[in-house]
Parts: structure tokens; sequence; C-alpha cells
């Protein structure tokens, strides 16, 4: 028996990842497909400009792409899984959770709401339950519930490993971005060819502040942030896919590079069908990972890292994970499957 689900923004960079994760889904069935005015009404092939290398699923090819409203998505279509400019998220979300429906949504919209679940469910799983914190206040029958920003969730499952292990005082990361970061219109080939950008709007306040939301703790009403400093700087390339970040923790206790990979080896995953098997790969050879060679670890759901090494208040690393996968798709049909375990659907 599979639940149906729908793509809220499914023509986008991010809705094509959701309709490729999805169609092959053991528990989910698309059955609703929602874009803007200008591709409502036509066949999902028609509006969709498809650019992911392997073929759109012909069930979903064939689907009518419908109005992105409440009024116009199938009430038994309990789950919908969002991926709108964060503008139209912010409109448009509420009124479907006041309509019932279970929102997972990709948009940074209302992320650090203190009544807006964060999740990677790896990490902090119990922190779904701000759901009924969220009803409460707000009166709906329905919910949203938010993954980190794509380059957040690249380093905070490494980071977890570390406060578990020895404790975080200060972060300090400078990321690499990808292309498909920015979605299909957001740079052009004369901006990036041959360059760098350093500077991605607004993404440095989102790291600085998800990742320690992410990390906090969970009392049941209310999720007290970290007590760390998070300073980033962003920074896009020309890659296609796979954010790479360089990150420099000092740690509240002394600790060892080998201490460190050991933590990462250990972290657990979770039993969930998009997780990986193994949430944190560590490679030895000091230039992995490469986005090219790493960012399909495991479906593109694991984490990499590398470069372990000891500085004078901690330790340094680099990191890489797949940004329409594990930072955008993935993460958010992974918490589409713990809304499914915890019992919300
Ligand atoms: N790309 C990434 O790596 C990541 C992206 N995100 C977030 O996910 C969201 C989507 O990103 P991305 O897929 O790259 O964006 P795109 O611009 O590629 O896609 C946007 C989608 O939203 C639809 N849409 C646009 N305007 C409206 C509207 N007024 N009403 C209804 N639907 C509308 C578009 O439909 P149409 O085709 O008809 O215009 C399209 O389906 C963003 O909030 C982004 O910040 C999060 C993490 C990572
Ligand atoms: N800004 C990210 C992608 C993204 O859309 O992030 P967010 O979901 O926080 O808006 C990038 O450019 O790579």
């Amino acid at each position: 028996m599979t639940t149906p689900v729908g793509i809220v923004g499914a023509t986008g960079a991010v809705g094509q990842r959701l309709v490729q994760t999805l169609a092959p889904h053991p528990d989910f069935e698309i059955a609703a497909l929602t874009a803007s005015s200008s591709s409502a009404g036509q066949s999902y092939r028609e509006a969709a400009k498809w650019r992911i290398d392997s073929p759109i699923p012909d069930h979903v090819a064939a689907m009518t792409v419908s109005e992105t409203d409440p009024a116009v998505v199938p009430d038994d279509v309990p789950l919908l899984f969002s991926s709108l400019p964060s503008g139209v998220g912010e409109r448009v979300e509420p009124a479907f959770a006041e309509a019932g429906y279970l929102v997972s949504s990709n948009s940074s919209n209302f992320r650090t709401d203190p009544d807006v679940p964060l999740t990677i469910p790896e990490i902090n799983p119990e922190h779904i339950d701000l759901i009924e914190v969220q009803r409460e206040e707000r009166g709906w029958d329905g919910a949203i519930v938010k993954n980190p920003n794509c380059s957040t969730i690249t380093m905070v499952p490494p980071l977890a490993a570390i406060e578990e292990a020895v404790g975080i005082d200060r972060v300090d990361v400078s990321t690499l971005q990808a292309v498909s970061g920015a979605g299909y219109d957001g740079v052009t080939s004369m901006e990036i060819i041959d360059n760098a950008i350093p500077h991605i709007g607004g993404e440095e306040e989102k790291m600085e502040t998800e990742a320690r939301k992410l990390l906090g703790t969970f009392d049941g009403n209310s999720v007290e942030w970290l007590d760390a400093t998070v300073a980033a700087s962003c920074n896009r390339i020309p890659t296609l896919d796979g954010h790479l970040e360089n990150v420099f923790v000092d740690t509240r206790a002394d600790t060892t590079p080998e201490a460190i990979v050991e933590a990462f080896e250990a972290y657990p995953t979770v039993d969930l069908p998009s997780a990986p098997e193994q949430l944190i790969h560590v490679f030895d050879d000091p230039g992995r990972p490469q986005p090219r060679l790493d960012r399909n670890t495991e479906d593109g759901m694991a984490i990499s890292v590398g470069g372990v090494q000891a500085t004078a208040e901690g330790v340094q690393f680099n990191c890489l994970a797949h940004n329409t996968r594990r930072g955008a798709a993935g993460a958010s049909v992974l918490n589409g499957e713990l809304l499914a375990r915890e019992g919300y659907l």
C-alpha cells in the first residue's frame, strides 16, 4: 500500500530531482504535480525543461501539471513535497498546511521560525514533534516541515559527530558551490565559465543560523540553539552539482584527527528507505572528496569527508554532498519518510 504524494514546484531543478527520487519510491506514489500558472494545464513532459541525465518516468511525463493551489490538489494526497521559490513558498505553504496537507519543504522561508521543525532525520529526528507546537499555535490540521539549505546540510553531519565527541566552540566554513544550487536560471554561462563568484546572497546567514538550530536541543516545546559561533564565506564555482566545503572547528575539549575520524565513521545512519547505509564516508587521500568523483556516493545521499587535520584550536576537514539530492530533493523525501514513521501521515 503506497501513500499518494504531490510535488509543488515540480518543474524546477529540485522538482525534477523530486520526480526522479519519488518515481521508484517503495512507499510513496506521485499523484499530483503543480507549478506556476504558465505551466498549469500542460503535460509534465511539455512543462518541465528536463535536464536530468535519466529519462522522465513515463507515467509522470503524461501527468497534467496543475496550479499551485490547495483547491485543486486532491484531498486524498496527504503529503506534499515543496520546491518553490521562497517568496512563493512563504505565501503558499501556509495555505496548504491550513487546508490539512503535510508540507515537506525545501524552500528557505520559515526555516528558523521557532515552531517550524528543521530536520535532518539522521541528526535531529526528535525535532519533528515541533509539529504539535506549530499546530497548536497556528490552528492548522496540516503542518510545514523544512529541510535545511544545501550548504548547511553538507557540513552539519560531521559537525554533529564532533559536537557529540568533544563539543564545538566555533566553526569557520568556506564553500565552493555548484551552479545547480542557483536553479536553472540562476547563473548565466557568461558569469560563471572561467570564473568564481565570492558571494551568494543570503547563504552565509543561512549556514550560520540553520546549523545552530539543527544542532540544538528540543525540550518538547522549543529548540535551544547550539551555543557556538558559526562564520561562513560562500562562493560559486563552475561545477554542475556537489557543494565542497572547507571547515575549521574550534573544539571545547582537546582532540586528535584520529579521534575525529573515528567519530565520523561511527556516526549512525537511520533506518529509512532513502537514508545512506553509512552517513559519513571518510577519505584517507587528502585530494578527496571531489565534486565530480564523489557527489553520487550512496545515490548522492552520503556526506564525503577528507583532509582531517589538527589545528591549534581543534580540527579542520573538507566535506562534500550532492546539493540537489542530499541537499534538497533527497532531504525532503527523507523528512517525508520520517513523518510516515512517526505516525504523522
Ligand atoms: N537548487 C538547489 O540546490 C536547492 C534549492 N533549494 C530551494 O528549493 C526551491 C526551488 O529551487 P529550484 O528548483 O532550484 O528553483 P527553480 O526556479 O528551478 O524552480 C521553481 C519551481 O517553482 C515554480 N514556481 C515559480 N513561481 C511560482 C509561482 N508563482 N506559483 C507557483 N509555482 C511557481 C516553478 O514553476 P514554472 O516552471 O511553471 O515556472 C518551478 O516548478 C527554492 O526555494 C530553492 O531555494 C533548496 C536547496 C537546494
Ligand atoms: N542557495 C543555495 C541553494 C538554495 O536554494 O538554498 P536555499 O534553499 O537555502 O535557498 C545555492 O545557491 O547553492
